[in-house]
């Protein structure tokens, strides 16, 4: 090595896409920190604009009305995959993002053109910003957010594996009726017109049916660590 410069990874750009429940934020965050990368979950910055339209009695049916005030909140997300953080005009949301009434309203909410537009922003200038590299998850970071990311994945899993892990975090949840709601939220994020859920031609699916959330860290670091020994 020339001048006894230490050798860096160049930074990576990795985004994770697949439905609700095939495991991008678990597998995301701890691939981020396994190797020392931002992380970015784009679901809850959908999830936060989504409450503030709830807390300021914007009506979700009405996509005009929720145009016209997408500009309005600011959303701060924390980038550090060992304490993911995000805030609306300055309050901590990490936990009403994650209400019931939140996740039945957030697919209208993020499937208005201006909404996705505002994120879609905020997203390209944070993966711009992250030195290191970063994992962004989400819906369309292959596709529409981030086009020329280094490694794209897309999880998958069946409905039923989706249910019973999705069902064991909210203790009790009747797995039937979640299933029922996880494919009802999926089948309205892959169809609405702007930048709907759905694998870019050169992503590599991971169907996580019958892997450990282990074994499809492994995977995704393995599949990491052989991009950067390729450039
Ligand atoms: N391979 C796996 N095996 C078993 N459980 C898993 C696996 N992957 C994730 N899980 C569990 O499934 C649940 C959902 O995972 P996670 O939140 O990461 O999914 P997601 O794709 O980000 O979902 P959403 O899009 O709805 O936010 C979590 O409780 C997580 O611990
Ligand atoms: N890139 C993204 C990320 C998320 N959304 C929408 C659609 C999801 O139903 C919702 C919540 O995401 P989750 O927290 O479950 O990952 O946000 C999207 O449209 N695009």
């Amino acid at each position: 090595m020339e001048n006894g410069a230490a050798r860096t990874a160049p930074a990576v750009i990795v985004a994770i896409d697949g439905p609700s429940g095939t495991g991008k934020s678990s597998t995301s965050k701890a691939v981020a920190a396994q190797l020392g990368l931002s992380y970015l979950d784009t679901g809850a910055q959908y999830r936060a604009i989504t409450w503030w339209m709830v807390s300021n009695g914007i009506d979700i049916t009405d996509p005009t009305a929720i145009a016209a005030v997408a500009g309005k909140p600011e959303i701060v997300s924390g980038t550090d995959p060992s304490a993911p953080a995000i805030s609306v005009d300055g309050t901590d949301v990490a936990g009403p993002i994650r209400t019931q009434e939140v996740t039945s309203k957030v697919s209208a909410v993020s499937a208005v053109p201006e909404v996705r537009a505002r994120i879609t922003e905020l997203q390209r200038s944070i993966a711009a910003g992250a030195e290191d590299g970063i994992v962004v998850e989400g819906r369309d970071i292959g596709t529409t957010v981030l086009p020329d990311a280094d490694l794209k994945i897309f999880l998958t899993a069946s409905p039923e594996a989706r249910a019973a892990r999705r069902s064991g975090e909210l203790k009790g949840a009747d797995v039937r009726a979640t299933r029922e709601a996880l494919l009802k939220r999926d089948a309205a994020d892959s169809s609405r017109k702007t930048s709907p859920l759905a694998k870019a031609d050169d992503a590599v699916e991971v169907d996580t049916s019958d892997l450990t959330l282990q074994q499809v860290i492994e995977c995704v670091v393995t599949l990491v660590e052989e991009k950067r020994a390729a450039e």
